[in-house]
């Protein structure tokens, strides 16, 4: 796609900077350009990485920083293309209500639609480490294991493989990179909306030696104050939700306090009423 082309061309410019420009547009708070550490929890990587409030009217401080110190170019390019997949996500999720049975059709695109919407968008950049090579094949943990927390996340990535997917037995399956598709994310709001039929799956990335590979993601969330619970109309009859009731940001400010890899809707499963489980 034309967009995504035009976006990683101006990105890597950016992630070629030198180390003090980056700089100056972080560090994270959590928007802005952030430099191997994920979160404010202990969390590290290998990777550099831009992190966008995706909501005109909420625009952060932080991300007019980010684009003083880039030019305009870079802002019209990033622009576009949240604007591009937000409207390709919003057919997608009401793809997924069709298949679901869920209705109205629109009950979840309202959410990412709605201009109080909670959505962000980041830009990975993990630069190649030739040393990896002598390390004999050991892992480098570009991006550690995780959930994403949002009703959806829409990955595109350069051809560099990297990302890998966790099955139920616990082995780790590698995404083969395609810069032609894009990657599609259940997000734990999501899990809940479906009482589980849907799962939020862990994904991590991995470093490679040799390549650089770029990654964009589009992450919806819902407003901060809607309340995240199974959606009536997919309930079976009598079928009990699986989680405690809370909102959107209830559950933010308590994935916020995590580490990358804790399973953050333990916290709200309900104890009683049937395993819910990872
Ligand atoms: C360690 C963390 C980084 C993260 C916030 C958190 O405390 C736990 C969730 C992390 C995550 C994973 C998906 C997205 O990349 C992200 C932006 C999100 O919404 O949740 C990140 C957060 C982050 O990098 O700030
Ligand atoms: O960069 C990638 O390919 C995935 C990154 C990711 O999972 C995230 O940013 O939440
Ligand atoms: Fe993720």
């Amino acid at each position: 796609m034309e967009f995504f082309t035009r976006l990683e061309a101006e990105a890597l410019k950016f992630f070629n900077l030198p180390q003090s420009d980056k700089d100056k547009a972080g560090p994270p708070d959590p928007f802005g350009y952030g430099f191997k550490k994920i979160g404010s929890n202990g969390d590290v990587g290998w990777v550099e990485y831009l992190l966008l409030n995706t909501n005109p009217q909420i625009t952060s401080l932080k991300s007019l920083t980010v684009f003083r110190e880039t030019p305009e170019i870079f802002r019209s390019t990033v622009n576009d293309y949240i604007q591009a997949v937000k409207r390709m996500t919003f057919e997608v999720v009401e793809l997924m209500a069709d298949g679901l049975k869920i209705e109205p059709r629109d009950a979840l695109s309202r959410l990412l639609r709605d201009e109080k919407s909670d959505s962000c968008f980041r830009l990975n950049h993990y630069p190649p480490c030739p040393e990896l090579q002598a390390l004999g094949g050991r892992n480098l943990i570009g991006f550690g294991e995780h959930t994403d927390p949002q009703i959806i996340s829409v990955l595109r990535s350069n051809n560099t493989s990297g990302l890998q997917i966790c099955l139920r037995d616990k082995t780790w399956v590698s995404v083969p990179p395609d810069q032609t598709s894009f990657f599609i994310n259940v997000g734990d709001a999501l899990q809940v909306m479906t009482n589980g039929r849907l799962r939020s799956v862990r994904h991590r990335v991995l470093a490679e030696s040799m390549r650089s590979r770029v990654s964009m993601i589009y992450f919806g969330g819902p407003p901060l104050s809607e309340k995240i619970a199974p959606l009536a109309s997919l309930m079976a009859k009598g079928e009990e939700s699986l989680y405690e009731e809370f909102t959107w940001w209830e559950y933010k400010t308590s994935a916020y306090k995590s580490r990358l890899g804790d399973y953050r809707l333990g916290l709200f499963e309900k104890k009683t009423g049937g395993a819910a489980g990872q």
